[in-house]
């Protein structure tokens, strides 16, 4: 059984820029906890698990045992593959049949290192540094520095006279003290044998006798050693010296065709006809990297200082190039700047590895969605899974025509609907039936060429900021600056997340009677909507200035960009200045790359390139209507109804915790946590029977008060409150103020 059925719960404890790609996860019969995206989703993006599989605990700690024993777990307990074991094999075997030519290289590495030491002996002897600065500065004209390199060969030159001089000087009066003693020596070891000799005398010929041994076994040693430790030296000082160069030739391995390493970028970017690169490269520079390229998902990342005077956007200018370079298409080469001008950052696709889609949305046949951690999206270019936000979010998705751009704003959706809290609205500015499947869990929804659609999604607009200015009044009154997930769940008050779809919505913009309207009302939303959880997603095939306002390419904050056709389409929807940066959307192919997008705003890098899931609804498949489905399912077991705007209390009776408690206080100056709970359940005994410590702790922390402590005992103070309740009435005044700014900006 392989069908895929659970997404992996996330470890806290891991990073993930770990170097490893996960493949495939073990699910033991006995793991039977049902993992939502809601419950996976504390972080924006996480490993994908391609595939699980149900096996007995016995196979499962079997295969644990195997895959330990291969070194194949990574930090966080999950199986993974580990690249490394198996290039270490490749990498030996391939050593082994190139032994030969590595041989031959290293003979003549050394014949090199021989000849280079010749030539740095020479210069040494020669003065060939310095007398090379006399001829730069003659040629420069400059007498003075001319003047100081021959000073300075003329004062070398002495000193390096008198230093022989006095060496051998030093050898002369050693040899003049030393050698009558040893020709007496001898003399004396040829007239007498040692048992005729004074007692001392014989001993002063044993020590020699042991200083000759140990003279003649280093000798002996040193007969293999220096010509070995020579050998080894002129092979390391005739190496290949070229940028990037590695000691030996890089090997052929089984993932060949995807391996990248410094040697080849810093060859690449030698190669790409950047001026201060090429001046850099030719006086023998080598390339910091503060990153070596490493595997990083299904590509390699690595991280370059550049040199002085290039910048990565000239890097990035020449893209083309330096795929080409790297045995890449265009589209699997990404470089980017880093934290500054003069950081490269480079990711590299593993070949072919972008083309194979993202695979099956892992919500597609069980699970459900917070929507404040985000939707289940797609891949990015390093295979971790995007959980795209949509709370506090504004999309742009745009591109030519039949990339995918309503199949992403329908993956979206799908993923809001399986929040049951969550309101959908739906504007088709056209005839496609995208989203006919969802209309069940719609609470608004229109489609098609005519005026009626246009008026509809217009008056959508409308009644969504004056939801908007409703639900900035409610949270004014609760003193919460936005909604939250509990607001949400909270039936009556009406602050669960609003999403409403556009597509097409350059037609709406662009409608002679409406769109100057719609513009404007998209503008404020976009603007102040987010913290209400009022959220819009647009989609378009033509984000120009004309088509879509510019305050609304400027404010929005997710930008999905689907193959466009110029740089203008492409900073429409991924920012201004993304094109120069080099995160473009115009390297996406037409139809090759379907489905594919270059991101802003979904995660917190600074693109992402995404594959978007694909839930299909053509050609006789539907995979939505099951999961819409699933959606009514959820809202009828949480005992609600497709929500719906208007659904709010006359005056919901909100009840003001810390107001109780700064009641309840009298005049007490602290209260034991105990002796509060008494006296809120005496207060307001429809809210707070039943409350725990828990409860009272919570509340107060929502309203930025810790439990104290007096004499062992938690104890809540007076003065504490009192300055949370201020706090809280400022906050409340800023959002009004800013609240009536913005519409006296408007
Ligand atoms: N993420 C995806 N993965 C694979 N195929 C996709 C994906 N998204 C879309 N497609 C394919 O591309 C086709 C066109 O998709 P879609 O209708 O979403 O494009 P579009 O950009 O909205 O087009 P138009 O601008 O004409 O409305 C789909 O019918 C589907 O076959």
């Amino acid at each position: 059984m392989s069908t895929p059925t659970k997404l992996g719960t996330p470890d806290p404890d891991r990073d993930d820029s770990d170097n490893v790609v996960p493949l495939r996860r073990t699910v033991t019969s006995e793991d039977t906890t049902e993992v939502t995206a809601a419950s996976t989703s504390s972080t924006e993006i996480e490993r994908k698990v391609f595939d699980g599989e149900l096996v007995t605990p016995l196979d499962s700690a079997a295969l644990d045992r195997r895959l330990s024993a291969q070194r194949v777990r990574d930090a966080g307990g999950q199986v993974v593959r580990v690249l490394r074991t198996s290039d270490q094999t490749a990498r030996l075997r391939y050593r082994v049949r190139q032994s030969p030519r590595d041989a031959r290289t290293l003979v003549w590495y050394s014949l090199r290192g021989h000849w280079r030491f010749v030539v740095k002996g020479w210069t040494w002897a020669t003065y060939g540094d310095l007398r090379a600065d006399v001829r730069a500065a003659r040629l420069a004209g400059d007498v003075e520095a001319r003047r100081a390199a021959q000073e300075m060969i003329r004062a070398d030159a002495h000193a390096r006279w008198t230093r022989l001089a006095m060496v051998l000087r030093r050898l002369l009066v050693t040899a003049a003290v030393v050698a009558p003693i040893a020709l007496a020596l001898v003399i004396a070891g040829a007239l007498f044998e040692r048992s005729e000799m004074w007692e001392w005398l014989a001993s002063v010929y044993g020590v020699l006798d042991i200083v000759g041994a140990v003279l003649s076994t280093v000798w002996s040693v040193a007969l293999f050693v220096v010509p070995a430790g020579v050998l080894v030296a002129s092979v390391f000082e005739g190496r290949d010296r070229k940028p990037g160069a590695g000691f030996l030739v890089q090997p052929n391995r089984d993932d060949n065709d995807s391996y990248v390493d410094e040697r080849m970028i810093s060859q690449a970017l030698a190669h790409l006809g950047v001026a201060p690169l090429d001046k850099f490269f030719k006086s023998g520079g080598q390339l910091v990297y503060s990153v070596p390229a490493r595997v990083d998902g299904d590509g390699t990342y690595a991280q370059v200082r550049l040199p002085m005077g290039v910048t990565a956007d000239m890097v990035a200018g020449q893209r083309k190039k330096l795929a080409a370079n790297l045995g890449r298409a265009s589209l699997e080469t990404w470089p980017t700047e880093g934290s500054e001008d003069g950081i490269l950052d480079l990711w590299v696709a593993d070949k072919g590895k972008l083309g194979r889609g993202a695979g099956d949305w892992p919500l597609l046949h069980d699970g459900q969605v917070d929507l404040f951690e985000g939707v289940p999206f797609g891949l990015t270019q390093r295979g971790m899974l995007i959980n795209a936000p949509l709370f506090e979010a504004n999309w742009l998705v745009g591109g030519r025509p039949g990339q995918g751009k309503s199949a992403a704003l329908r993956t979206a959706m799908l993923g809001a609907a399986l929040d049951p809290t969550a309101e959908l609205w739906a504007f088709v500015m056209g005839e496609s039936p995208d989203f006919d499947p969802f209309r069940p869990r719609l609470t608004r929804y229109a489609m098609g060429m005519d005026d009626s659609v246009a008026e509809a999604a217009l008056q959508a607009l409308r009644d969504m900021l004056a939801e908007m200015e409703r639900r900035g009044k409610v949270l004014g009154e609760m003193g919460t600056p936005k909604t939250s997930r509990k607001l949400a769940d909270k039936r009556g008050v009406g602050l669960h997340p609003l999403v409403c779809a556009i597509d097409e919505v350059h037609e709406l913009f662009q409608h002679p009677t409406y769109g100057e309207e719609a513009g404007k009302l998209a503008i404020r939303l976009i603007k102040r909507g987010r913290k209400y959880g009022v959220i819009l997603l647009l989609a378009t095939q033509s984000p120009t200035k004309d088509s879509i306002p510019r305050e609304v390419t400027r404010n929005i904050s997710v930008g999905v960009a689907f193959a466009v056709a110029d740089h203008v389409a492409n900073d429409g929807l991924l920012g201004a200045g993304k094109y120069k940066q080099g995160i473009r959307a115009t390297d996406l192919r037409m139809k090759t790359d379907r489905g594919t997008a270059v991101a802003v705003g979904l995660t917190d890098n600074v693109f992402e390139l995404v594959r978007v899931f694909y839930i299909a609804f053509e050609d006789g498949r539907d995979d939505v209507t099951p999961v819409i489905t699933r959606a009514m399912q959820l809202i009828a077991d949480a005992g609600r109804d497709v929500p719906v705007a208007d659904d709010v209390d006359a005056a919901p009776e909100l009840v003001d915790h810390l107001a109780d408690i700064a009641t309840v206080l009298r005049e007490d100056k602290r209260v034991r946590t105990q002796v509060l709970l008494g006296r809120l359940v005496e207060h307001r005994p429809d809210e707070y029977e039943g409350w725990t410590f828990q409860d009272l702790k919570s509340a107060l922390a929502d309203a930025g008060v810790e439990v104290a402590k007096s004499n062992g005992h938690s104890v809540v103070r007076a003065d504490d409150i009192a300055t949370a309740i201020t706090e809280r009435d400022d906050v409340a005044a800023d959002v009004e103020d800013f609240d009536r700014d913005e519409d006296a900006g408007k």
